[in-house]
């Protein structure tokens, strides 16, 4: 068992995602008051491990302490359709959220295991899930990557119905880091990913509706509506296509889907009304529904009414008036007056500070809120700068500038490798990022053949027919590798480096790469040898005679050894004689 921090310990692995590693833990000592939950010695609990190239990256490390606060006070809503963060630790190079602990499988895995559900269940599911963005959504929080996996089922036994609990709120944000998502890998999952954030523009809590339309759409039909045999063309498709109503999705219920997909985020319903919308349905599309519920259903377009203030996510996007500055809101204040803006960076102090206005960069390592209070009138406001340096402005991913360019010239997109000296954040890496294992993308298994789980789970045969295999999953995006580290532009200008002439062949060998070709040769150059030593002992050896005579190998040399001894005796013989024959004295 090893210890994290000062109060907990780390007890078995229970999974592994893009942003860490989560364990079973348990708490050794009652947490300070910094804690949203304190805790009793011995009880359970989840910890999440960030990932090692995000607990190094000052960035993520800047970003962690301003999204305490946030985190906390989500917790501290609990929220039956929320995972509570419990508490936040940093010590040394450890980086670890510590949750609620909670028994029970993600919907990823649900889904996988048990197939898609019926539109009804779908819709109670979704429902609760939507509170839960609506509690966020109203704490200025937007979680950024729901997705199935992101969703723990805690319920479910003996008949208990299952009860849905988004986690990994603010992780998104996190691994947003410049130095590790800009240069190496995008931290999200394409299937999910609402238009604007695929474009680059700025991104509300209409991106977790976009999300929430999605999952849906999974729930019911087993797989997510745009897929495509890489990246870019799932963003493409997020982009610029229409999702189709499957067969078997009843009217009203599509109604929500389609109005949850729309590419203009405006024209997306807020969270709550998504809620009490996705509750009408499961009423009138039910069995035993009255004709006045199945009347409320079909007429379910009208409560999909958008949010008339969606909370922004600061740093995304472009500013207003062509403003190369991002825009900053004060989300939180305008619903939740109750005196946010006292941010202190979150660590180790008021655990009611605001840390939901974050400054873009991070950079600057200042605490959140500085003071501000949204007086309610005002939802968004520009941040004030921070002394007389303004906030550095973050641009686009490279992968947007790239589908952006390629858009203007109605070209097809491709990524190209980013070139680290364009890349203003670009710092040489200390280690070598850690690639997540399930990139490879499989193929969609014949059908009667177990799921291949793109999240790495183990396969299982499926449970019911109807349930199709995803398409070829685009799980993650990666970000091109960058090319090896070259020295800075002005130093080659100083010492200017010869090109080295790529070690390989003469000019006149095959060009043509024969796979084995060095092996072949070597064994005939081997046996080529065999050749010339067997004539060598076939020639000058007394081998013919022996075969001539049929002797044994055997048989030679004993007579060998008889005859030397033979010899032996006779030299033994003579010497004898000789001294028989010599004059007493004589030599
Ligand atoms: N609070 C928790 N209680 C119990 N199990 C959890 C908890 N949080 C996560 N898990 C489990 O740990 C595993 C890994 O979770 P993690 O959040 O790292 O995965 P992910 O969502 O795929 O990754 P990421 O969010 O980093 O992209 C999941 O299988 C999930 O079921």
């Amino acid at each position: 068992m090893r210890p994290v921090g000062s109060k907990y310990l780390l007890e078995e692995p229970l999974g592994r995602g893009a942003t860490g590693t989560v364990w079973r833990g348990r708490q050794r000592e009652t947490a300070g008051s910094e804690a949203a939950v304190q805790g009793e010695p011995g009880e359970l609990v989840a910890i999440k491990v960030l990932k090692e190239e995000l607990a190094h990256d000052p960035d993520v490390v800047m970003r962690f302490l301003r999204e305490r606060s946030v985190l906390l006070r989500l917790a501290a809503a609990n929220h039956t359709n929320i995972v509570r963060t419990r508490d936040l630790v940093v010590e040394g190079e450890v980086i670890a959220l510590v949750m609620d602990l909670i028994d029970g499988p993600d919907l990823h895995r649900h889904l996988y295991e048990n197939g898609p559900m019926t539109p009804v269940g779908a819709a109670l599911l979704t429902a609760q899930i939507a509170d839960a963005l609506a509690a966020a959504h109203g704490k200025g929080i937007v979680h950024r990557d729901l997705k199935p996996a992101n969703v723990l089922l805690a319920g479910g036994r003996d008949g208990q119905p299952l009860r849905p609990m988004l986690t990994d709120f603010g992780i998104a944000r996190l691994a947003d880091s410049p130095g590790v998502t800009r240069a190496h890998e995008f931290v999200g999952t394409p299937s999910y990913v609402a238009p604007e954030s695929a474009e680059g523009r700025e991104q509300t809590s209409a991106v977790d509706i976009y999300g929430a339309g999605i999952l849906l759409y999974e729930l019911v039909t087993g797989q997510p509506p745009f897929g495509g045999s890489n990246t870019l063309q799932v963003l493409q498709r997020h982009i610029s296509e229409r999702p189709h109503r499957p067969d078997g999705v009843p009217g009203p219920l599509w109604t929500v889907i389609e109005r949850c997909l729309r590419k203009s985020a405006d024209e997306r319903p807020s969270a709550s009304n998504l809620a009490r919308a996705l509750r009408t349905v499961a009423a009138g599309i039910n069995e035993h529904a009255t004709p006045e519920q199945r009347n409320a259903a079909l007429g379910v377009g009208a409560l999909l009414l958008p949010e008339a203030s969606p909370v922004r996510v600061p740093g995304t996007g472009i500013g207003p008036e062509g403003s190369s500055e991002p825009t900053q809101v004060l989300p939180g204040g305008s619903r939740d007056a109750s005196g946010e803006g006292r941010g202190d960076g979150g660590f180790g102090a008021d655990p009611d500070a605001a840390t939901n206005v974050l400054p873009t960069t991070g950079r600057d390592g200042e605490g959140e809120g500085g003071g501000r209070r949204d007086d309610g009138l005002n939802a968004t406001r520009a941040m004030p700068t921070h002394g007389a340096t303004p906030p550095e402005p973050e641009g686009p991913h490279p992968w947007e500038e790239q589908m952006r360019a390629a858009r203007d010239r109605n070209e097809p997109t491709r990524v190209q490798p980013v070139q680290q000296p364009q890349d203003p954040l670009y710092r040489p890496p200390q280690r070598q990022p850690q690639r997540r294992p399930q990139q490879q993308h499989p193929q969609p298994p014949a059908p009667n053949q177990p799921r291949q789980d793109p999240y790495g789970y183990p396969p299982q045969q499926p449970q019911q027919q109807r349930y199709q295999p995803p398409p070829p999953p685009p799980q993650q995006y990666q970000r091109p590798v960058p090319p090896p580290y070259q020295e800075p532009p002005q130093r080659r200008q100083a010492e200017p480096r010869r090109e080295r002439e790529p070690r390989g062949r003469s000019r006149g060998a095959n060009p043509m790469r024969i796979p084995g070709l060095g092996c072949l040769k070597g064994c005939l150059f081997m046996l080529l040898i065999l050749v010339v030593i067997g004539f060598l002992i076939w020639n000058f050896t007394p081998l013919q005679d022996w075969i001539a005579d049929g002797r044994s190998f055997w048989d030679t040399v004993t007579d060998w050894f008889d005859d030397l001894r033979e010899m032996l005796g006779l030299i033994d013989e003579a010497q004898q004689t000789v001294d028989d024959n010599l004059p007493d004295g004589g030599e």
